[in-house]
C-alpha cells in the first residue's frame, strides 16, 4: 500500500533526473523500457494518492464524497488504489459500472451516474448495484428511471443535473456549462421538474448536481455555478424536498506547460471558490475530479523510430502515435516532451514529433525545440496520466500501449500490451 505523503513533501510531477537517467519515482524509465517494451504509460501511485489526498485535506472541513471520475483513467488498479484511499466513483456507462465493481465491489454505494444517453440495461444495472445517485440530464431520462425503478421495485435516488449557463474558460470541446451544450437540465426548468418527480414514489429527489467543463484553470466559473445551485436548493427546500446532496462535479485543471505549477495552492483556491458558491448550504458535498488526480502521475514513454528531413521541416517519428494519445491531434493540447537520457551539452533541434499513424494530424507536437535525438533514443510525454490511455484506439490495427504502476520503488504491470490476437479476436469473416 502507498503511504500517504504530506500534501508538501512531493513535486507536482514524479518524473526527474537521476545520474542523467529520468525516473519515475525510484524507477528508471530506461530500465522500465526495457522491461516492458514501448510505447508505454507509466504511472506513479505514490502522486495518485498524494493528489487524492490534496482533494481530502482541502475539504476536510465538510461533510464529502470523492468520486473521482473514471474516463480519466478507467485502470482497475488505479481505481482500486483511489478506492482503497476512500474515493467513490463518478461514472458514464454501464462499462464504468463493471469497472468499479472489478475494481472495489463495496464501493459501489459512492457511485454517481452522469451521462446524457443512459441506456435501459445501465439504469437497471446500477440499480441493482444500489448506486448512491443517478445524476439525471433529461426529462426523458428521468421518465425512464422511473419506469426501471417500478419495474425493479428500487426506489432511485436522484439529482438533476442542471446546465447553469456559465462560461468555463476552456477548450469549446470540453466545455459544458452553457445552455448551447448538450449536458444537463436547464437550471430555469429545474425546480418544476423536481415537482412533478416528487410525485413519484419511485424517484427520491436527493441531490443537484452540475458540472461545467474541464481543463478549468480559473476558478470563479466554480463559485458562480455552485451560487446559482444553492439558490435552486433553497427554492427545492421550500417546496419540501428533502435536498441532501450537492454535486459539484469535475472539471479542475492542471499545468501542462513547463512553469511552476503549485497543486496544493491549486486546490485550496478552488475549495474556497465552492465555499463561496455554497455560501450557508451544508448539504453532503460530492466532487468528480478525475484530471486534477491523475494526469500529471502519468507519462507516455515512448522510441524514436525515425529522424528526417522533408524540405525545411525535421520530423521525429515515434513509436507512439496519435491512437495511443489523441489529445494534441484533438484539442491542440501542449505536451511537455523530454529525452530520458539528459542532454550533455546545450545544443537543440526543432521538430515536428509525430507518430506512425497514416494522419497529417497524427503529431505530438509541432516546431518544438528539443535536444538532438537519433533512432532509437526514447522520450517521454508527460502529464498524459488522464485521458491517454482511456482515450486510446486501435486505429490503423495498432495494439495499445501497456501500463505499469510505480508503486514504493516497484513496477507493477497493470495492463498487458494488446496482441494482434487480441485485436482480430471479436472479428468474423461472415
Ligand atoms: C460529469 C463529469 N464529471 C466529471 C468529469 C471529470 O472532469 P475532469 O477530468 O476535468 O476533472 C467530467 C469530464 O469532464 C464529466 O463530464
Ligand atoms: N478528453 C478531454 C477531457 C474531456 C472531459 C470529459 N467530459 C481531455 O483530454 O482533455
Amino acid at each position: 500500500m502507498t503511504k500517504k505523503t504530506a500534501p508538501d513533501q512531493i513535486s507536482a510531477r514524479p518524473f526527474a533526473y537521476r545520474n542523467r537517467t529520468l525516473h519515475c519515482d525510484e524507477a528508471s524509465l530506461s530500465t522500465l523500457a526495457d522491461q516492458y517494451g514501448t510505447p508505454l504509460y507509466v504511472y506513479s501511485a505514490r502522486q495518485i494518492s498524494h493528489r487524492f489526498q490534496l482533494f481530502e485535506t482541502a475539504f476536510a472541513n465538510r461533510p464529502h464524497t470523492i468520486c473521482y471520475a473514471v474516463k480519466a483513467n478507467s485502470s482497475l488498479a488505479i481505481m482500486r488504489l483511489l478506492a482503497q484511499q476512500g474515493a467513490g466513483f463518478d461514472i458514464v456507462s454501464g462499462g464504468e459500472l463493471e469497472r468499479v465493481r472489478k475494481a472495489h465491489k463495496p464501493v459501489l454505494k459512492k457511485v454517481v451516474f452522469s451521462g446524457v444517453g443512459k441506456q435501459i440495461w445501465e439504469i437497471d444495472a446500477a440499480l441493482k448495484g444500489n448506486i448512491l445517485l443517478f445524476n439525471v440530464e433529461s426529462e426523458t431520462e428521468l421518465h425512464l428511471l422511473a419506469a426501471r425503478a417500478e419495474a425493479l421495485n428500487i426506489r432511485a435516488r436522484f439529482a438533476l443535473r442542471v446546465n447553469p449557463d456559465v462560461f468555463a474558460e476552456t477548450h469549446p470541446y470540453i466545455s459544458t456549462g452553457l445552455s448551447e451544450h448538450k449536458f444537463g437540465i436547464d437550471i430555469k426548468a429545474a425546480r418544476s421538474i423536481y415537482r412533478k418527480a416528487a410525485k413519484s414514489k419511485w424517484l427520491d429527489p436527493a441531490g443537484v448536481s452540475v458540472h461545467i467543463g474541464s481543463q478549468i484553470r480559473k476558478v470563479d466559473p466554480f463559485a458562480a455555478a455552485l451560487a446559482r445551485v444553492t439558490s435552486l436548493i433553497a427554492d427545492l427546500r421550500k417546496d419540501g424536498h428533502d435536498i441532501r446532496y450537492v454535486d459539484a462535479g469535475g472539471g479542475l485543471g492542471i499545468d501542462y506547460g513547463d512553469g511552476p505549477f503549485n497543486p496544493a495552492h491549486q486546490v485550496e483556491r478552488y475549495a474556497a471558490a465552492l465555499a463561496q458558491g455554497l455560501a450557508k448550504e451544508t448539504a453532503h458535498l460530492l466532487l468528480e475530479p478525475g484530471r486534477f488526480i491523475v494526469a500529471q502521475a502519468g507519462a507516455l514513454l515512448t522510441r524514436v523510430l525515425v529522424v528526417k528531413k522533408n524540405g525545411a521541416k525535421t520530423f521525429v517519428i515515434t513509436d507512439a502515435g496519435m491512437n495511443d494519445l489523441i489529445r494534441p491531434a484533438l484539442y491542440h493540447a501542449h505536451h511537455e516532451i523530454i529525452p530520458i537520457k539528459r542532454p550533455a551539452g546545450k545544443s537543440t533541434l526543432t521538430a515536428d514529433i509525430v507518430g506512425p499513424v497514416c494522419e497529417s494530424g497524427d503529431f505530438f507536437a509541432r516546431d518544438r525545440v528539443l535536444p538532438p535525438v537519433k533512432p532509437g533514443d526514447l522520450v517521454l510525454l508527460l502529464d498524459a496520466g488522464a485521458y491517454g490511455m482511456s482515450l486510446s484506439s486501435n486505429y490503423n490495427s495498432r495494439p495499445r500501449p501497456a501500463e505499469v504502476l510505480i508503486d514504493g520503488g516497484k513496477s507493477k504491470l497493470i495492463r498487458r500490451r494488446e496482441t494482434i490476437r487480441d485485436l482480430l479476436a471479436p472479428e468474423l469473416l461472415g
